[in-house]
Order: C-alpha cells, then sequence, then structure tokens
C-alpha cells in the first residue's frame, strides 16, 4: 500500500474517533487524556510501518542553505520532469540550460535496488520575528523521504549517499566553468564557453566512440581508482598535423564531462618549482592542457641535436653550463626540465583532490622525447589526421546541412588520394552568403582537392628526380 493511501485510511479511522474524543475530554480529567495521547500515539507509529526522513532548506543556527537539500534537490531534478504535475523552471548558473525542479507539495516516486521509496516537497510558513526585507525567508521549504522501515539500513546508508551524490555530480555538470590561463606563477580565468562537441568534431565514428567511452568510464571509475591505490588522473597525447582538431577536442572533452580548464603555457613559468605551486593549485574535474609541448620545452632529441657544435663544445669545458642548456629551451627563459614535467605527471601531487585529465598536444608526436610518450605515462595516444570521407560528411552535415550529394562521389575519391585537414575543409564548407548554395560550396572544396592532388604530384615527381642516379 502506498503511504499516501495508507494516511487516507488512517485518517478516515482518526475522523470518525473524534466524536468519540469530544465526549471523552468533556467527562474525563486532564491527566488521563494525556495518557491516552501518548499510547494512541505510539499505537499509530506501531501500525503505520513507513519511515520520513525531513530534510530542511535551511540548517544550522545561521540559517545555511543546507547542501544535502540542494544535493536532493538536484537529485529529484530528472524524476520531477517526468513525474511531477507541478514544475518549477530557473536558468542554471552556466547560463546554458534550464532545470527543473519540483514544486512544493508535489510527490514522487523512486526506486532503488527494488525498494520504492516517495519523496515529497512541502513548505511552512514561518512565524518571523524580524522584520524581514527578504519574501524567501518567511517560507520553510523541505524534502520528506517516505519508505518502509524493513529497509531502514539500506535507504540510510547506500541510497542516501547515493543520492548525495548524484545530486552533487548534477551540481557540477550544472555549474559555470572556467578556462584558467597562467600568468607566470598565477592563474586567471574567464568563463569557459566553447561550442565544440563530440557530434561536431569530425573524425572516424568508431575512434571517436571509443574516445567518449574512455573519458566517461575515467569519470566515474574514482572508486576503482581508490581500491587500485592509483592517483585517479588520465593522461592523453594528441597529436597531429595543424587544423586536424586537437584544440577542438579538448574543448570537446570539457563539454562532455563537465570538467574546467586549465591552459599551462609552459614557457610563461620560470622553473620547476613554480610548475609546482600551479599544479597544486588546480582544482579536481579539470583538465590540464600543455599544447605544443614539443615547442614548450627542450624535450625533442631533434631539438638537441639541432644545438651547434660550438655550444656543446663549450658545454664539454664546463660541464655546469651543460646542465643549464638542458634545462633551458631554445632560447625561452623556461628553466622546467623534463624530470620536472615527469614528476607532474607521476608525482604525489597528482594525486591531490583527483579527478584530473592531462592533455599534451603536439605536431611532431616522433620527435617527442621517449621517457614522456612511454605507455603508462601518457595513458592514450589519440592521433589526429588528415579529413576522411567519413569526417567531411559529419562536416557537410554540420556545416551544410546535407547528408548526401551527387557530388559526394567526387569528392570521396579526392580525399583518397589527397591531404586536407579538417579545418581546410571546413573553410570551404563555412556559408559565404546567406543564400549560399552547398553546390556552390562543395564544388570550390573540389577545385581546393584537385589543386592539392596536383601539387602533390608535382613535388613526388621533384624528389624522384631529385633522387634519381647521375650517370657522369
Ligand atoms: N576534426 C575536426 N572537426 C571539426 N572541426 C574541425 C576539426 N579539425 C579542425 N576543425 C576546425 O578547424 C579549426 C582549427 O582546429 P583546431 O584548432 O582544433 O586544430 P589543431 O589540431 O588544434 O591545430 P594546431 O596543431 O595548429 O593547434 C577549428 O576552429 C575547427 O572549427
Ligand atoms: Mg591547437
Amino acid at each position: 500500500m502506498k503511504p499516501g493511501d495508507m494516511f487516507t485510511y488512517i485518517g478516515s479511522i482518526i475522523a470518525s474517533f473524534m466524536f468519540f474524543w469530544a465526549m471523552f475530554e468533556r467527562y474525563f480529567p486532564s491527566q488521563i487524556i494525556k495518557q491516552f495521547e501518548k499510547y494512541s500515539q505510539r499505537l499509530v507509529t506501531t501500525i503505520y510501518p513507513y519511515i520520513q526522513i525531513t530534510f530542511h532548506e535551511f540548517t544550522g543556527e545561521r540559517m545555511m542553505r543546507s547542501e544535502a537539500y540542494s544535493a536532493i534537490e538536484n537529485y529529484l531534478s530528472s524524476k520531477a520532469s517526468t513525474q511531477a504535475k507541478r514544475l518549477k523552471g530557473d536558468i542554471a548558473k552556466n547560463n546554458q540550460s534550464l532545470v527543473l525542479s519540483m514544486d512544493d507539495h508535489e510527490e514522487v516516486a523512486d526506486e532503488f535496488n527494488g525498494i520504492k521509496l516517495w519523496w515529497a516537497s512541502g513548505k511552512h510558513a514561518m512565524k518571523s520575528q524580524s522584520i524581514s526585507f527578504n519574501n524567501m525567508t518567511d517560507e520553510k521549504r523541505y524534502y520528506k523521504l517516505t519508505f518502509h522501515k524493513y529497509h531502514r539500513d539500506m535507504i540510510l546508508g547506500t541510497y542516501l549517499n547515493y543520492v548525495m551524490k548524484e545530486g552533487n555530480d548534477i551540481k557540477v555538470k550544472n555549474r559555470q566553468r572556467k578556462l584558467y590561463t597562467n600568468n607566470g606563477s598565477y592563474w586567471s580565468h574567464v568563463v569557459f564557453q566553447h561550442p565544440a562537441t563530440f557530434q561536431t568534431l569530425a573524425m572516424e565514428p568508431k575512434e571517436k566512440e571509443l574516445i567518449i567511452d574512455d573519458l566517461i568510464t575515467f569519470s566515474k571509475s574514482g572508486e576503482f581508482y581508490a581500491g587500485i591505490g592509483r592517483a585517479w588522473k588520465r593522461g592523453y597525447l594528441l597529436y597531429g598535423p595543424p587544423g586536424t582538431g586537437k584544440s577542438t577536442m579538448i574543448a570537446a572533452m570539457a563539454n562532455l564531462l563537465g570538467y574546467d580548464l586549465y591552459d599551462l603555457e609552459l614557457t610563461n613559468v620560470k622553473d620547476n618549482t613554480e610548475l609546482r605551486k600551479l599544479l597544486i593549485e588546480t582544482s579536481s574535474k579539470s583538465i590540464i592542457v600543455i599544447e605544443d609541448i614539443d615547442c614548450s620545452l627542450d624535450l625533442t632529441g631533434q631539438r638537441r641535436k639541432k644545438r651547434g657544435k660550438r655550444e656543446e663544445e663549450e658545454e664539454e669545458k664546463d660541464p655546469r653550463q651543460k646542465q643549464q642548456g638542458m634545462e633551458e629551451s631554445d632560447g625561452k627563459n623556461s628553466k622546467v626540465t623534463l624530470s620536472g614535467l615527469l614528476n607532474f605527471i607521476d608525482g604525489l601531487w597528482s594525486a591531490c583532490g583527483g579527478e584530473r585529465l592531462i592533455v599534451f598536444t603536439t605536431n611532431y608526436v616522433e620527435k617527442l622525447d621517449p621517457a614522456l610518450v612511454r605507455k603508462g605515462r601518457m595513458d592514450k595516444h589519440i592521433e589526429l589526421s588528415y579529413c576522411g570521407f567519413e569526417a567531411f560528411k559529419l562536416l557537410a552535415k554540420n556545416y551544410l546541412k546535407i547528408e548526401s550529394h551527387h557530388l559526394f562521389g567526387t569528392i570521396c575519391e579526392l580525399l583518397k588520394e589527397t591531404k586536407i585537414t579538417p579545418a581546410e575543409v571546413a573553410e570551404h564548407l563555412m556559408p559565404k552568403t546567406s543564400s549560399g548554395d552547398a553546390e556552390l560550396y562543395l564544388k570550390s572544396l573540389i577545385q581546393a582537392l584537385q589543386l592539392a592532388k596536383e601539387e602533390a604530384n608535382l613535388k613526388y615527381e621533384e624528389v624522384a628526380t631529385k633522387s634519381e642516379p647521375t650517370l657522369n
């Protein structure tokens, strides 16, 4: 029986006693009446098999807004939108989405491990002691949870923990997210509002699915990481030519998981100590990004070789100079070293707070120091490459709102023979006039592809003639 029905049933019994009660009060002394009240209360508690817990909106002496109340409010928002008849709507703090919650005196049902529970919202009017300038303080809202006493342990333990966690996760998703950049050893931030999503990111669909899966699994694996004694973090290395969507993918990752972004400019960091300070200040649920890692630090074997012979000779004379040369990047003042950076990836600090992604990007993966890219350090290597036909179709769908066209066949063939980045394709598909015809843009793309093909052929021929042996 639903607790609401149970109330009605008990209510009707009580109503029929009302009459007798009035008689009773009139003819019996107050001592006996008090005893009777006490026992009747106990009787109702014994008959009524449900437990109720009330969560008030404001608690404590200073009447602070209760965190439990707001977590429950978030948790119930999805249930309210499907079950409640009267809802309240508000704009979330990220100013992007509408958040719905149940209105006062509504009830929604929930189920947990096969157990049924009921949540009801309500409010009391408070008798204000002082003059209030804020009408809201005159109302005391609360959520009431009702469940069968048989499930007491499960609900008070596992279920309520689950509600708090889910509610807080929703709150994090709805919050206003930030993009931090470092100016020397300080972070400054702006509101992060990048429109990129995985839906708009053009790449092979299967590969995209794998990346999304990987990210979501990571974000839900807090307990797993704790269980195996590892810091809750994951490293990604995104590599590929310019304009293939590395930065776009990072924005899409942040949007998918609802994380903040820390864009770390290593060339602005004086030394390892400053690097450590910056990293300790990063919060959990964030992505720490180091773009163009090969340009930020002297981390590439190639660059080391590139250093002049004279420099090396001088270093041999004075080993201290060598140490300095290793630490300084080409012409930059940063003394952040590779070992400093590796400590950042593996070190103790990385366990603080947890739930962090570390993303490096580079155009030249082959030039990176093997220590940096070895497996286990960067958990996932993702190559973003030239535009294939599947990626093109997604761009055409997003930019031109078409899913097929008689020119698609020609484009498919040309894409197999040429190397063009998604950024270049997007440039051709970008509507230039309000009445732009899709065919016009596709033809412009075909022209660009044919040109790229011819240039590639010319280069190939040049190389071939240069490498032909000369007969003298
Ligand atoms: N895979 C893609 N899907 C959708 N749009 C893309 C993709 N790749 C590039 N673009 C478009 O091209 C622009 C440049 O891409 P982005 O900055 O992500 O490239 P990048 O790989 O980070 O380049 P770089 O190596 O120069 O930093 C973006 O604004 C985006 O609109
Ligand atoms: Mg980029």
